[in-house]
């Protein structure tokens, strides 16, 4: 039987969760097999897309703002720098919770440029800053990690020339670019290919208020993909008092106008939510997750209805949503064209229900509509079925997705190729399939800063010296959170 070793967060980590200072590659991370069923309740910190988008709506409003309970990750903490360095006062106020400080925001007028911004591999940033930027006085540069020079940005950027804004990019049409900032936009009618990326809808109607004449942005492409997140932008828009509106299929408009400055709590990830709810069914019992919103735009919201298909049963009572499964998973067949982001988690799923066990044999999957997601932090269709062959698993590329056949998995080297989705999706694997090690799981800090403890933690083999705590404490009867624990794999789990 594998013990599950475990690599549950150093105290000299890089809080970006980068590799280390000299370059070395990170130690790679035993991905801890599930012993018993799982009964864990797990807290999960803010919204990475729901703080982005506040912290923009808060630099360019009305007065000063406040954010509860934001996500503090490498991801937001670049947003905070990148505005910053435009000027915004940004101040961490209060006694740090679990993760991390309440944020006072101070809007600066004018913004001013003359300086750059590092993205690191943030859609979020890449996109949603230079229409912000474009607003500065000054020239903006802005670069990011290596592959993130990858991630295309030439319908944004383009869009942006149109409405008014000069941006020198030397034809590469991605970063590295500079924003040459007027300290306006004329804005209007625009027509752009969102295609590849919804944050370029987003990116323009964030900061449209702004604007002299607001934004009219019009679709041209095929269907725009992440939907909900575009959802997301017009009502942190409209709750701020400006009108923002979706005026036909591919098309939205936003006026000219104050973006109100507001005091708020941002939701907690539930896109984040998915590895753990997921991990109910990959190793039987039971993971809760509370503080869920009776109402959201998040697409995590999702995850209610698509674990179901791979056999789970979920409830939702009082914002606590609890996912419970038993042994064995169903093959599921999903198009997913809108929740993308959740998909690396999903085809994590599908795998584990190819790999049937030893009381049930596998079953295929497919997974399909989410083609865009070969943008993201890197090519997550070509990545999840590179990674899922090498512990031996049948994953078939498809143009816009993936199949899986029925095959056993083993153990084995899981690569992240620093994506958080990735690392996670190794992680749920290797609850069920043991021995898989995922090279970066420190990667996962892009979203969620303390992923390694909060996994352990859920599991119920991390005591309670492991520092910020991530779920809930273990329960006072000393069972560490793992109901019918005897030590041992239990039947129909591991195999
Ligand atoms: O606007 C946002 O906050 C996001 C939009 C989506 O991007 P795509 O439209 O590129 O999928 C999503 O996948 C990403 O994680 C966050
Ligand atoms: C696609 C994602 O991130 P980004 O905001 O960098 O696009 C993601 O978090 O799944």
């Amino acid at each position: 039987m594998l013990i599950a070793k475990l690599n549950a967060g150093r105290d000299d980590e890089d809080p970006a969760g980068r590799s280390d200072d000299d370059g070395a590659a990170p130690e790679a991370w035993s991905a801890p097999t599930a012993q018993a069923p799982l009964d864990a309740t797990v807290r999960l910190p803010g919204s990475k897309s729901l703080t982005g988008r506040e912290l923009i709506l808060s630099a360019l409003a009305d007065g000063p703002g406040l954010l509860r309970a934001p996500l503090h990750s490498r991801d937001s903490q670049l947003m905070i720098d990148a505005l910053r360095a435009l000027g915004t006062g940004i101040e961490e106020i209060g006694e740090a919770g679990d993760f991390g400080a309440d944020l006072r925001i101070a809007p600066a007028d004018p913004l001013f440029g003359s300086t750059t911004v590092a993205c690191g591999l943030a859609g979020t940033v890449m996109r949603f800053v230079p229409p912000v930027a474009a607003l500065a006085l000054g020239p903006t540069a802005f670069d990011g990690d290596p592959y993130a020079r990858k991630r295309p940005m030439r319908p944004v950027l383009d869009a942006l020339r149109a409405l008014g804004a000069d941006i020198a990019d030397e034809g590469r049409g991605a970063l590295p670019f500079t924003v040459h900032g007027t300290g306006s936009l004329r804005g209007g009618r625009v027509e752009l290919d969102a295609s590849l990326s919804s944050q370029f809808v987003s990116a323009l109607l964030l900061s449209a208020p702004r604007f002299d004449e607001g934004v009219h942005v019009v679709h041209t492409g095929e269907r725009v993909p992440s939907l909900p997140h575009i959802e997301m932008t017009l009502e942190v828009l409209r709750a701020r008092g400006v009108d923002a509106t979706a005026t036909g299929d591919g098309e939205w408009r936003v006026a000219p106008g104050p973006i109100e400055a507001r005091e708020l709590a941002i939701e907690p990830d539930l896109s984040n939510a998915a590895p753990f709810l997921a991990a109910a069914l990959a190793a039987g019992g039971s993971v809760a997750v509370p503080g869920w919103p009776e109402t959201t735009t998040q697409v995590g919201d999702r995850l209610r209805e698509l674990l179901p298909a791979f056999g789970a049963a979920v409830s939702s009572q009082d914002g606590l949503v609890r996912v419970t499964a038993g042994g064995q998973l169903r093959g599921a067949r999903l198009h997913l064209p809108d929740a993308g982001e959740l998909a690396p988690t999903l085809v994590g799923l599908a795998a584990l229900a190819a790999h049937g066990s030893e009381d049930f044999p596998g079953e295929p999957s497919e997974i399909t509509g989410i083609g865009h997601i070969r943008h993201h932090e890197t090519d997550r269709i070509a990545a999840l079925v590179n990674e899922i062959r090498g512990l031996g698993g049948d994953a078939v590329e498809l143009e816009d997705g993936i199949a899986l056949r029925p095959a056993k998995l083993h153990g084995g080297a899981w690569r992240a190729y620093e994506d958080h989705r990735i690392a996670t999706t190794g992680a749920l694997i290797g609850l069920r399939v043991p021995g898989v090690s995922v090279d970066d799981i420190g990667t996962t800090a892009k979203t969620l800063p303390d992923f390694p403890r909060m996994w352990a933690r859920m599991l119920g083999i991390a005591g309670p010296s492991a520092g910020t705590a991530a779920s809930d404490p273990p329960p006072a009867n000393g069972a560490l959170g793992l109901s019918g624990f005897v030590g041992g794999l239990l039947p129909g789990f591991g195999g």
